[in-house]
């Protein structure tokens, strides 16, 4: 299980928040040499974000766990990953789901006063697959 599993992250942040979330969806990998991923097939996809920061906003928030929940949960449960405009030049394999996520996430976090970062995001697809997306630091500036 997801849960069980928390691979870390290297940094010197004051502050660590890690939110696990799943979601159900379904995709396929259009390319002949994906085999039977080719065909539609669906997933419950276990995801876990690792966010570091030093400063929290006036709650004590470096981020709330909702909002990262509605920013991926609301838009990829009970949908076809493919039908997304993220995923219409680039296959919706899990390293590329991987970094999608890292990437809604980071612009967001690039919004707040107290400039968290997303410094990790887990997508496991099956009980024996999963992928690990950390960004270079320069992506983080
Ligand atoms: N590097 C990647 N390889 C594969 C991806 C991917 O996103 N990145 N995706 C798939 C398929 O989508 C498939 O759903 C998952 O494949 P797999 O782990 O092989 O699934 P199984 O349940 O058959 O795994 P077993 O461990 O053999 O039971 C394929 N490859
Ligand atoms: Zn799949």
């Amino acid at each position: 299980m997801m849960q069980q599993f928390y691979p870390q992250v290297q940094h010197s942040y004051r502050f660590e928040l890690n939110k696990d979330m799943h979601f159900s969806a379904a995709h396929f990998i259009p390319d002949e040499d994906a085999g039977k991923c080719q065909v539609m097939h669906g997933h419950t996809y276990h995801i876990n974000v690792t966010i570091g920061g030093n400063e929290l906003d006036p709650l004590g928030f470096l981020i709330d766990f909702k909002q990262l929940k509605d920013l991926i949960h609301k838009k990829y449960d009970h949908s076809v990953l493919n039908d997304h405009p993220e995923f219409q030049h680039r296959f919706p394999t899990t390293e590329i789901l991987a970094e999608t996520i890292w990437t809604t996430i980071q612009d967001v976090l690039r919004t707040r006063e107290n400039r968290p970062v997303c410094l990790q995001v887990i997508v496991r697809e099956t009980p024996t697959s999963y992928v690990i997306y950390r960004p270079r630091q320069e992506d983080l500036l």
